[in-house]
This record gives structure tokens, C-alpha cells and sequence, in this order.
């Protein structure tokens, strides 16, 4: 098993590699660690491969021939499949080993495939990032973990290689929880950018000089200066897909109700969504939000 001074010794898994897994596993792999990978459409393994890579054919023989496996997956169904289903990594995990998963899920997932990790002895932990496609390329991500605490000590040199911080928020079910609450504000923070770029067109201001005013005041965020500009354009380049944040108010909507706390801000931008991907927008960036307004207001320009 891995500890703490044995940095990087570790053989390392890595599941999914979309959008934020290949980076993350690309930044292991050129830190020196030895990256073993699967993913569900296999070709998205080769440039990993080509850098070093190891290969093996399901999540099953990964875990078995690894010790501590990452997953980064695109929701709470496919999370369980890959740990818990046919050929799952469940079915390799041991004594002795860790599985780490880094997808965003609800708690409810968390805590379950965290009881089928630890019916085989191993570690777990729930280890949810902030920070989209370029901070995962950059290794610049933040850590929002929960589980296992000599797993997350374990693992910290791997979190330190992907990552600028972590957080180690207890028990089983706090990352999921902090990282939708998280998500749930971004959600509708978009919404409302993209309410005030439309109005401020509509009245005749240029909403890039909006950009630029809200990029100096108390309301900047890296997240307007970034998407603002592209918006403005009606550009959506991916990298955080639309239906990605769609499914994080939804479930960010769940945790709500499961202790009555009133959300009606997050509620009315998860309408928003809903619309946006029954435009076909689910697999542009979750910026293309403001699409939906458009329709909405009959202004296609
Ligand atoms: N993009 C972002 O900015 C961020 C995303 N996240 C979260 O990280 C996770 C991954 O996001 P991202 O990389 O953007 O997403 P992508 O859609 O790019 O990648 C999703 C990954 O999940 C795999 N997958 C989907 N369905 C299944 C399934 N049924 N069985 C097996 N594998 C499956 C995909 O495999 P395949 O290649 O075969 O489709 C792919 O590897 C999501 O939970 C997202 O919410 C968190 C922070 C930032
Ligand atoms: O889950 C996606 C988060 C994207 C971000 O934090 O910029």
C-alpha cells in the first residue's frame, strides 16, 4: 500500500478519461508515476499510452493491478457502473489498496460505492475537484476529499501533482456535498451573466464594456472575464459541458430537499439548463446557458 514516503512509488489507475481525466492523468504520468488506464471508448487511451501509459482492458484489471485507482467519470450512473458493475473495479479492489473517486456524484452515490470499496478491505475516499479543463491541464485543481483519512494521506502526493489544494472535509458524502454546493452557486451565476449581457444589449450598451466594468467591481470572477468575451460572440468552446452542470443542480437540488433548505435561485437556473439541452447544447460549454434566454426572448442575434 501507498504511504507518504514512498511519493510517486505507487502503481497508479486511472478510469475516464474525458474532458478532465486525461489531463489529470497526462500530469501523473509526466510526473514520473506509474499510470495504468481504461476508458470506455479505448482510442481516448492512446495519446496516454503513447506518453507512458499502461493499458489494461476493464476497471477490474486496473484496480487489481494497481495500488490506488482514480476515477473520473460523468455522473453518479456511469460512477457506479465502473466501480460496482460486470467487470467493475470493485471486483479487483483487496486488502491493501485504495480507489479514489473523483467524479462529481451525489452523497448518496459516495456512500454507496464507498460500502462496496470497503466490503473488500480497501480504502476509500471521495475526492471531487473546482477548476475546469485548463486548471487540470495546468495542475491547478482543488481538492474537495472525505473518506478514508490514511487513504487522503496516502494519496496526497498524487492530489499535490493534479492539484494547487485539497480539502479533507470527514466523512463519506462531504465532498459530494461541497462540491455541489459549489456548483449549485456557479450554476446560477452564469444564469444571471447571462441575463445582464442580453439586457445590457437590449438597451444598446456594449455588454463587452459590461465585462469589463463587472471584471474591476466586487462581483469580478475569473468565470466572467474567461466565458464573457466568447459569449458575447455566441462561441461556447467546451470545457464544462452544459449537461455536466445541469446534472450538478439537479442533484445540488436533491441535497436541498433532503433538508428543506429553500433554493429558488438554483431552481429557476436548473429550468434554464433543462432548456438549453433541449436545444442540443449539452455538449457545449455550460455558457451556452444564454441560448436558452435568447430563445426565450426571441432574440436569435
Ligand atoms: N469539465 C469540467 O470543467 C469539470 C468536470 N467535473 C466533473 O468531472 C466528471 C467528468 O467530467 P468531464 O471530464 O468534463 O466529462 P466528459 O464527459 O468529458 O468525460 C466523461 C467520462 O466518463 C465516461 N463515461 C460516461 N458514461 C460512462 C459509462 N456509462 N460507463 C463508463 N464510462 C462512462 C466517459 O467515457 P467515454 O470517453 O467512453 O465517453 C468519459 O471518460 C463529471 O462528473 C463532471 O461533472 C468536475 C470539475 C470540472
Ligand atoms: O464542475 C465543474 C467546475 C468548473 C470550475 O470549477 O470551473
Amino acid at each position: 500500500m501507498l504511504n507518504a514516503t514512498e511519493k510517486f512509488s505507487g502503481r497508479v489507475g486511472f478510469l475516464g478519461l474525458g474532458i478532465m481525466g486525461a489531463p489529470m492523468a497526462q500530469n501523473l504520468i509526466k510526473a514520473g508515476c506509474d499510470v495504468t488506464v481504461w476508458n470506455r471508448t479505448k482510442s481516448k487511451c492512446g495519446p496516454l499510452i503513447s506518453l507512458g501509459a499502461k493499458y489494461r482492458s476493464s476497471p477490474e484489471e486496473v484496480a487489481a493491478n494497481c495500488d490506488v485507482t482514480f476515477a473520473m467519470l460523468a455522473d453518479p450512473e456511469s460512477a457506479i457502473d465502473v466501480a460496482c458493475g460486470k467487470n467493475g473495479a470493485v471486483s479487483g479492489m483487496g486488502p491493501g489498496k485504495g480507489y479514489v473517486d473523483i467524479s462529481t456524484v451525489d452523497d448518496a452515490t459516495a456512500k454507496l460505492i464507498n460500502g462496496h470499496i470497503k466490503a473488500t478491505g480497501a480504502l476509500f475516499l471521495e475526492a471531487p475537484v473546482s477548476g475546469s479543463k485548463k486548471p487540470a491541464e495546468d495542475g491547478q485543481l482543488i481538492f474537495l476529499t472525505a473518506g478514508d483519512r490514511s487513504l487522503y494521506d496516502s494519496v496526497a502526493p498524487f492530489l499535490d501533482i493534479m492539484g494547487k489544494s485539497r480539502f479533507y472535509l470527514g466523512e463519506v458524502g462531504n465532498g459530494a456535498a461541497m462540491k455541489l454546493v459549489v456548483n449549485m452557486i456557479m450554476g446560477s451565476m452564469m444564469a444571471s451573466f447571462s441575463e445582464g449581457l442580453l439586457l445590457s444589449k437590449k438597451v444598446g450598451l456594449d455588454p463587452n464594456v459590461l465585462v469589463e466594468v463587472v471584471s474591476q467591481g466586487a462581483i469580478s470572477a475569473p468565470m466572467y472575464s474567461l466565458k464573457g468575451p466568447s459569449m458575447v460572440k455566441s462561441h461556447y468552446p467546451t470545457a464544462f459541458p452544459l449537461k455536466h452542470q445541469q446534472k450538478d443542480l439537479r442533484l445540488a437540488l436533491g441535497l436541498a430537499d433532503s433538508v428543506s433548505q429553500s433554493t429558488p435561485i438554483a431552481a429557476a437556473a436548473n429550468e434554464l439548463y433543462k432548456v438549453a439541452k433541449s436545444y442540443g447544447l449539452s455538449d457545449d460549454d455550460f455558457s451556452a446557458v444564454i441560448e436558452a434566454l435568447k430563445a426565450k426572448s426571441h432574440d436569435t442575434a
